[in-house]
């Protein structure tokens, strides 16, 4: 939405994500990475921009990302990761994978090492990435604090304008641009869209957010329990970076005591 700022197109193979830094896309050398972008060199775009869901618990990404692009700014975007568990099961769910259509959520997170490898594999895509002190650090140990912004997920889903210009300040983008005027509460999306000429909305598509069951109080209780130490070391590395904690790492936090 932001004039200054250019986003990736989607290709055939790619999707609406590029996928470059964390896998074998990678090798295919950096024009191909740059031949997403729709921007000449010479165009007026401050920034270029992209987003690919594998990049923040990925090995590889934070260094080759700082070696390629070593002034980028890096946004991360923080929920419970209970929540974003959840969320990736019903995901893999609506994507067809057999194993969770198979097993239900509570089998996927609580599964013992004895599991049928597609289980584990799915298992794992759900519980890893929600390390986030982990992955965190892997980012800051390739780029500088300064870099690097941590959003909470609750908030930029509850208060989308607030948030936004708080990535414009983080960005340093001109001119400033008015996101409440461009946004509005979609009630049949249930979440905040754009805003067009004559009222109608564009809401993000379908495969953003889903309805579904809530998740069973059971497998919140287990994965409150398994993120604790997860969740006590992402607020040590919030508070060293001066930053404020989410109401949900705030919620969590009490139930540690
Ligand atoms: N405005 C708005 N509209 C729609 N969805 C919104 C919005 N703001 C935040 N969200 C939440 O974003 C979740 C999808 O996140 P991602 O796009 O990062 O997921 S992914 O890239 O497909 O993995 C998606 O997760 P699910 O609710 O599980 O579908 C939403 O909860």
């Amino acid at each position: 939405m932001h004039p200054s700022v250019a986003s990736s197109l989607p290709g055939p193979q790619t999707l609406e994500e590029v996928q470059f830094f964390n896998g074998n896309n990678y090798h295919k050398g950096l024009d191909w990475y740059m031949g997403f972008f729709p921007t000449p060199p010479n165009a007026s775009a401050d920034f270029l921009f992209e987003k690919s869901s594998s990049y923040f618990h990925s090995e590889d990404a934070p260094k080759r990302a700082a070696s390629l692009v070593p002034k980028a700014k890096i946004i991360t975007i923080l929920i419970d990761p209970s929540d974003r568990a959840y969320s990736w099961y019903q995901h893999q769910r609506s994507h067809g994978d057999p194993a969770a259509l198979r097993f239900d959520f509570h089998a996927v997170v609580t599964t013992g090492p004895e599991a049928p490898p597609e289980l584990l594999a799915l298992q794992r895509t759900c519980l890893v990435p929600g390390w986030y002190a982990a992955h965190l650090e892997r980012w800051l140990a390739h780029f500088a604090a300064s870099q690097l912004l941590i959003i909470d997920g609750q908030q930029l889903r509850s208060y989308p304008a607030t948030v936004m210009d708080e990535i414009q300040k983080f960005l340093g983008v001109t001119p400033h641009y008015n996101y409440s005027q461009a946004l509005t509460f979609d009630p049949q999306k249930g979440f905040w869209c754009q805003l067009l000429e004559g009222g109608k909305t564009r809401c993000l598509g379908k495969s953003k957010g889903r309805k579904y069951p809530p998740m069973a109080s059971e497998s919140r209780a287990f994965l409150s329990s398994y993120y604790r130490d997860h969740n006590v070391e992402l607020a040590k590395l919030l508070h060293r970076l001066g930053q404020p904690l989410p109401a949900w790492l705030r919620q969590e936090l009490q139930k540690a005591r």
